[in-house]
């Protein structure tokens, strides 16, 4: 068995300490504890977080090898400071089986990069017309917990209330894509100012709102759990407000790029800046942040979603949605909401890595860093600036809508389950 002293780290941001790994497991955090025959990593006040979780990951297998796989999204999860991912069914064919979800999962499993736990669709094919075997896939060897048709929204208010229904039973959640279909139509952007100047399809607010109010009302109704991906606009925000203040159970998340990018961006008819939800206003981004800082929106999830070149360096309208998220999450964060004041390292650790393990029930993750704790960990530097280069990424997709930006900070070492998977901002 291996074991590792990481000296000098700030556990959580707090006070420097070493931490001592043997084997799988943190065994001792405390000041000057003995290297004796441990790999010996000199922190020099790099902060330590336990591993972080994405909740909202495309890994693009089966089906979309061409973008990315298990293996390649788990390594630039690991790049990120990453130790569990969970991967969205909107995959080809659906994981809406046991057998998909749990060929996913043993991909995982093999990669050795992150544990994946994959999400299971609500319904067959995303199609929205009929339930998809949701016991089954819990019931299946990778115990699925959470359901979604990301990328599509549940929007029968009947099948969303089966569906919160069914997994009421097991204490699973159904991860909601809010968008009103009808709403949003040939819509290219935000609805706004920027939408009217360019002549693109608006995708107005109330798309996404309408939907989050019904689906918190019909949650309160079953007496079950909802989860709203991706919260985009200052209303969404309100509405979950209210339903928390309610005892609704009702949890949320906020990509990176929606903390920091506004669609002023798609004036450069950029399709790096499409995706979906839309990147909304300043006025948005700045409710978005407060409420990551006041816990009503619970967690940060990258909904990383890579595309080959040929589905993005084409017209806007032709383009395909979304970014790549997972290897620059926490630069974004730090930058956003920690060296704005918003959040401490601790509370980062809590939105990025404590609440998504347990909104998605990932165990052995986003637990404390303390002895008889399984060694998932990252160590950042803070202090590190760089250029974003997607040359440099793992995906096997590139398409960041950060590339040529400086951004704060840079994962030097993860640790999933004892054994680095990066080490000295490398792959191990
Ligand atoms: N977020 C995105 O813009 N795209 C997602 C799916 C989706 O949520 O539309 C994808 O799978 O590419």
């Amino acid at each position: 068995m291996s074991k590792t002293l990481i000296r000098g780290a700030k556990v959580l941001g707090g006070e420097p300490q070493d931490v001592l790994i043997d084997g799988e497991t943190i065994v001792e955090v405390g000041a000057g504890i003995e290297a004796g025959d441990a790999t010996v990593v000199e922190a020099d006040g790099k902060i330590l977080l336990p591993g972080l979780v994405d909740l909202h990951t495309h890994l693009r297998e089966p089906g979309r090898e061409d973008s990315e796989t298990v293996l390649t999204g788990t390594r630039a999860a690991a790049s990120g400071g990453y130790t569990a991912v969970f991967a969205m069914a909107n995959t080809f064919p659906v994981a809406d089986t046991a057998g998909v979800v749990e060929q996913v999962y043993r991909l995982g499993q093999e990669g050795g990069y992150a544990d994946v736990q994959p999400i299971g669709a609500v319904t067959v094919g995303l199609e929205g017309k009929k339930l998809a075997e949701l016991g089954a896939m819990h019931e299946s060897a990778a115990g699925v917990t959470v359901f979604s048709d990301d990328g599509k929204c549940v929007d029968d208010a009947v099948m969303m209330r089966r569906a919160l229904e069914y997994v009421k039973a097991f204490g699973g959640v159904v991860a909601q894509h809010a968008q009103e279909p009808r709403l949003t139509e040939g819509a290219q952007m935000n609805e706004g100012v920027v939408s009217a100047e360019l002549g693109l399809g608006g995708w107005p607010a109330v798309a996404e709102e309408s939907i989050i109010a019904r689906d918190v009302l019909l949650a309160e109704h079953v007496g079950s759990r909802v989860h709203i991906c991706h919260l985009s606009t200052a209303g969404s925000v309100e509405i979950v407000r209210w339903a928390k203040s309610r005892g609704i159970d009702v949890t949320a998340e906020v990509t990176p790029h929606h903390l920091l990018l506004t669609d002023e961006m798609v004036r450069s008819y950029n399709p790096v800046y499409k995706v979906n939800p839309p990147l909304r206003t300043e006025r948005d981004v700045m409710a978005l942040r407060e409420a990551l800082a006041d816990g009503t929106i619970d967690i940060v999830a990258t909904d990383h979603a890579p595309h080959p070149h040929e589905d993005k360096d084409c017209e806007w309208a032709a383009a395909a949605m979304g970014m790549v998220g997972l290897e620059t999450a926490l630069s974004v964060v730090q930058q956003t909401m920690v060296e704005t004041g918003l959040l401490t390292w601790a509370a980062v650790a809590d939105r990025m890595s404590v609440k998504p393990a347990e909104i998605g029930q990932a165990k052995g993750h986003g637990r404390p860093v303390s002895a008889g704790e399984p060694a998932n960990l990252t160590l950042l530097d803070p202090a590190y600036r760089g250029v974003v280069d997607p040359a440099g990424f793992a995906s096997r997709s590139g398409n960041t809508p950060y590339e040529g930006r400086e951004l704060p900070g840079r994962v030097t070492h993860t640790w999933l389950r004892g054994r680095a998977t990066v080490v000295d901002g490398k792959l191990a």
